[in-house]
């Protein structure tokens, strides 16, 4: 039984407020540098903005929020040509500022202010000819006039989220702290599991499987998370079946008949469990907002169901009505009468809102399961509804304050978490900024200080508590330590199991994070485990490049040197909004495009490989070299390139120096999982690193001492 080093709840969630707030500073300052330093011309440039905008439309949507729909001003489209959006790097669920756009001979400085004015809304949908923005404001009066322009702000929606929950659990009542939440602070342990488990005798050896083709480790982890009582973790290394796995377990909870909250960090990791779970025709609940959802899970979406349920059609009939008095807002004559529709439009959202709620009401209490994205379930329509268990996938790619979101804001007595720790946790911007680093020496602190005053006091008062010493909750307390890892942490292994048989790399592949990384526990299963390139589905020739798995170049010597490159800005169409320095390599680029060609060479198809890099100024280089060249190939950061499945993947490290430098390549679990190849279906990964195995070697001895 491992010692508990119970957290104190109070100072636990006020350092997650300081944290977060750095983390909040962090980002903005980031943004704001962005903005007031660059021209409206230079931000379109680099993704982060779109001009020469006009309104097309405007409409009612989801909540009775005002929808503006806009296109490129036709006077700037050549004759004949179609009028596409430029490339650029806004997406959905970005906020942005909507505004009318300077004139040439607008002053320089006047033009950096403009980003701060403007109304502001969230990206609904982008097409390749128009973006729909909502509204943030009911009242916003959409600039009109002549061109407009949008800009990307900084994003403080998910973290005003996080603050409110953490808030709420600063200032919770004696009666809240239920035996489960204690069990989440340590401040008990998990009640045991049933002795006789594994005893045939005990029902859950009878379970009837839905999936005949479970491995003996999944089996194992959907028991163990049946009999947990509070909190399971499920440890799925890369391919191992985690959410596969997360399915099985989720149908027999359905069969138990209990009530089921299913969240994951992003809504691509949510969807992807709607998307497995309704080929069981399982009813269920999607929410969130449907530009963000794959069009696949539509149909199990709020949005969907509100409007093809009985009770819709009175929500319809009202909806059309906004819309009509939204059109007339722009024949109104003057302010007078404009003041008269926005009054009118008031009061119909009053009412739309209300119709709107009680459907929506009906159709979430009556469903089973209900999944969201962890910032998602903190809506209104969840409140205080509850749930058995609270299911959270990606819970290692997660804030621990994201995770409480769900926890809080239903009522729920049980938690399962899948993840794995030992890939990259999330990106953390303040990590080590001054901001951040004061705000732990603030709050460590007032931990010490308030940890003295309750010795103090409970010398006097607390005789017979025989609680342990609650353990600061500051201390050494960074974002990036996630609930899985604190979980893991106060209550050891028996809480977790692991999953080990992975469908996804051949074993040479599998070696290194394996042996690594999991204590050589992974297996590779039986059709991955001696897959190579020239036996893909297609005819791909028998060369030394497809024959084996796993292939290292060495850019060892002076004629691959590492150049540091200053950022200026975001890349274009890319995910813009990171500066400073960035390390390429190009004659290492040439080598890897050389690699590519023969791959294709010998068969295999451009969109089969990807091309993966750990720095921005290498994937420039690469983009440059590549994409023309092979088109369909996938180019991406290796913190950045998620959700892919590929046969081949190439690694460009770039580091090559003198001093035997890696920076951050330093990180073992940047080589692994997720951000690296997990989402690979990797028959190969072909590795770049025949002649700079110099570093390479360096980094694996590195990460052997480490
Ligand atoms: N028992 C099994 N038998 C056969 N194939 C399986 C089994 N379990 C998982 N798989 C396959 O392994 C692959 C990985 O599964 P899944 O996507 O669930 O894993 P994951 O661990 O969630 O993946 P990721 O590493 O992307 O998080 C999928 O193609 C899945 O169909």
């Amino acid at each position: 039984m491992p010692k508990l080093r119970p957290t104190d709840i109070p100072s636990f969630a006020a350092a997650q407020l300081t944290l977060l707030d750095a983390e909040l500073q962090a980002e903005l300052s980031e943004t704001n540098a962005l903005l007031s330093s660059h021209t409206p011309t230079a931000l379109s440039r680099a993704g982060l903005a779109i001009l020469n905008l006009n309104v097309s439309s405007i409409r009612t949507g989801l909540g009775g929020k005002t929808v503006v729909e806009l296109g490129l001003d036709s006077a700037i489209v050549a004759k004949g040509e179609k009028a596409d959006i430029p490339e650029h790097g806004i997406r959905t669920g970005d906020i942005i500022a909507l505004q009318d756009q300077p004139t040439g001979s607008a002053k320089k400085t006047e033009k950096r202010e403009l980003a701060k004015l403007g109304v502001e809304g969230v990206v609904l949908r982008v097409r390749r000819e128009n973006i729909e923005i909502v509204l943030d404001k009911e009242d916003a009066h959409v600039p009109s006039g002549g061109k407009l322009w949008i800009v990307k702000l900084a994003n403080d929606v998910t973290y005003k989220r996080m603050n409110q929950t953490m808030n709420k659990l600063q200032k919770f009542q004696e009666q809240e702290y239920t035996p489960f939440i204690h069990v989440l602070f340590g401040q008990a342990s998990p009640t045991p599991l049933p002795s006789d488990l594994n005893d045939p005798s005990n029902p859950l050896h009878k379970l009837e499987w839905n999936d005949p083709n479970l491995n003996d480790s999944q089996k194992e982890s959907i028991k163990f998370a049946l009999a947990s009582r509070e909190v399971a973790l499920i440890h799925g290394p890369p391919g191992t079946g985690k959410t596969h796995t997360l399915i099985e377990l989720i149908l027999q909870l359905l069969k138990q008949n209990l009530r089921l909250l299913v969240c994951g960090p992003s809504n691509i990791s949510v969807d992807n469990i709607v998307e497995r779970l309704a080929s069981h025709k399982v009813p269920m609940i999607r929410l969130g907002h449907p530009a963000r959802l794959l069009p696949s899970v539509l149909n199990h979406s709020l949005d969907v169901l509100t409007r093809t349920s009985e009770a819709a059609a009175l929500v319809q009939d009202i909806r059309k009505e906004m819309d009509d008095k939204q059109s007339s807002i722009r024949k109104t004559r003057n302010a007078r009468e404009r003041r008269q529709v926005y009054g009118e439009l008031k009061e119909l959202r009053k009412e739309f809102r209300e119709r709107e709620k009680g459907c929506v009401d009906n159709l979430v209490k009556g469903s089973k399961v209900v999944l969201a994205t962890l910032h998602g379930a903190g809506g209104f329509h969840l409140r205080g509804q509850e749930f058995d268990v609270v299911i959270v996938d990606e819970a290692s790619q997660a804030l621990e304050a994201q995770c409480w979101v769900p926890l809080l804001w239903v009522k729920a007595s049980k938690l399962v978490l899948a993840g794995d720790h030992l890939q990259l946790p999330p990106t953390i911007k303040s990590l080590n900024s001054k901001e951040s680093k004061a705000a732990r020496k603030d709050s460590k602190a007032k931990d010490e200080k308030k940890s003295k005053d309750k010795k103090t006091k409970g010398d006097g008062d607390n005789k017979n508590n025989a609680e342990p010493s609650v353990k600061p909750a500051a201390e050494k307390m960074t974002l990036e330590t996630t609930l899985f890892d604190r979980l893991l942490g106060l209550h050891g292994p028996s809480i977790k199991r692991m999953l080990t048989t992975q469908y996804r790399m051949h074993e040479s592949i599998m070696r290194f994070p394996s042996d690594e990384l999991y204590e050589s526990k992974l297996i590779a299963a039986d059709f991955v485990k001696d897959r190579l390139l020239k036996d893909l589905a297609y005819e791909v020739k028998d060369t030394e490049d497809t024959r084996e798995p796993l292939v290292f170049w060495d850019t060892q010597g002076g004629d691959f040197p590492e150049k540091t490159e200053d950022e200026e800005i975001g890349r274009k169409g890319g995910k813009g909004m990171s500066m400073g320095d960035s390390k390429s390599n190009e004659a290492e680029a040439a080598l890897v495009k050389m690699h590519v060609s023969n791959l294709v060479e010998a068969g295999v198809k451009a969109e089969d490989i990807a091309v993966v890099t750990p720095y921005n100024a290498q994937l420039a280089i690469l983009s440059q070299m590549l994409k023309e060249a092979f088109p369909g190939i996938e180019l991406g950061s290796v913190d950045g390139f998620q959700g892919r499945e590929k046969e081949a993947v190439i690694v460009s490290m770039v580091r090559s120096n003198a001093e035997h430098e890696v920076g951050f390549l330093g990180e073992k679990r940047r080589l692994n999982g997720k951000k690296a190849q997990r989402k690979h279906d990797v028959l190969d990964i072909v590795t770049s690193w025949r002649r700079w195995a110099w570093p390479t070697r360096r980094l694996i001895s590195q990460i052997r001492q480490a």
